[in-house]
């Protein structure tokens, strides 16, 4: 075998693993000898920087810092979503989206409480990842996206395609960067959404790499020569190209099945690893959403159900925002 043949062994071998692991939660071999393949390829990448590519495992250890930010802007514009408080505001946006398309399937999915990524996929390889910014320009976080396992450096076949998912912090994570921070003296993230943007928009990608980051990918914003129908099909689709998707994905066949499904998350949500500010509400038919459009800034299709606690949580985190 030559070096170049190693070096790719390695790298494929290390890329599944980490899926096993980082995605499917399904291990195959022990940490020890992921490690032993890890130092092995970073070792033969040293000494034959040739070979490396922009595939390569050893890119999630985090490069040197930068300066600053790129501005970067965005190839499909990074929608927001309108907010329904109540089941009567639910019902009237499915008055509205029957009005215009007739009977419609939604999907309910949880509402991750983190931060909006785009992330781009040129012939099956990440090239370039940002965050939402305004929705039209955003900042190039590449390499601290690199840092994170559950973010696919290849796809299972070499796609153009480009999808958005919410970064995020598990809680426990969380609380213990903040048990460092205030060993070390050091200023509290207010919540894991805080910690997680300010651990992604870290000048510092070793510093990335060691906040236990996480992503789930929620939309299909572009692909090329693939035909999807629903929305559905395009997660289940993300998932078999290496994505880790948000695990609940509820297909109701009408409001009230809807209803229904956000009274149960409510039941839930407290128990979850990480935090959540509500629940999405999406229609599923693919068709029906490019019928229905989108607002200057929301898209029609889809709305943000938030529970009555996010209200207040919903109005300080707009004031910092703002
Ligand atoms: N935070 C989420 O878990 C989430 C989601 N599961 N699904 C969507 O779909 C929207 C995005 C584009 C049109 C519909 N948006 C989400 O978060 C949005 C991103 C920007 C503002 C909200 O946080």
């Amino acid at each position: 075998m030559t070096i170049e043949e190693r070096i790719n062994e390695l790298r494929d071998k290390l890329n599944h693993h980490n899926y096993m692991y980082y995605v499917l939660d399904r291990p195959e071999i022990p940490d020890y000898e992921y490690d032993m393949m890890m130092r092995e390829l970073i070792k033969l990448e040293e000494e034959h920087p040739e070979f490396k590519t922009p595939d390569s495992p050893t890119q999630r250890i985090g490069g040197e810092p930068i300066k600053e930010f790129e501005p970067f802007t965005h190839v499909v514009v990074m929608q927001s979503l309108a907010n329904a408080f109540t089941e009567g505001e639910l019902r009237d946006f499915d008055r509205r989206v029957r009005s215009s398309v007739g009977d419609v399937e939604y999907v309910v999915e949880l509402k991750i409480d983190g931060l909006s990524v785009e992330l781009i996929y040129e012939n099956g390889i990440f090239t370039i990842g940002s965050t939402r910014g305004d929705g039209y320009v955003g900042e190039n976080v590449t390499n601290n996206l690199k840092t994170i396992k559950s973010i696919p450096l290849r796809l299972k076949d070499n796609l153009n395609l480009i999808v958005r998912g919410e970064v995020f912090m598990p809680r426990a994570s969380f609380e213990k960067l903040n048990e460092e921070r205030e060993l070390n003296g050091e200023s509290l993230f207010a919540n894991p959404r805080n910690a997680a943007a300010g651990s992604l928009r870290q000048l510092n990608p070793k510093i990335t790499a060691k906040r236990d980051l996480d992503i789930f990918v929620f939309n299909l914003q572009r692909i090329e020569g693939v035909e999807l129908k629903t929305h559905v099909e395009a997660l289940e689709f993300l998932k078999e190209q290496g994505f880790k998707v948000s695990p609940h994905l509820k297909k109701c066949k009408n409001i009230d099945e809807v209803i229904e499904d956000i009274n149960y998350i409510r039941t839930i949500r407290d128990s979850l690893p990480y935090d959540t500010d509500g629940a999405v509400v999406k229609v599923n038919d693919l068709e029906k959403r490019e019928i229905l459009g989108s607002t200057v800034k929301d898209p029609r299709w889809a709305i943000a159900f938030k529970y009555p606690a996010e209200r207040q949580k919903t109005k300080v985190k707009d004031i910092i925002v703002q």
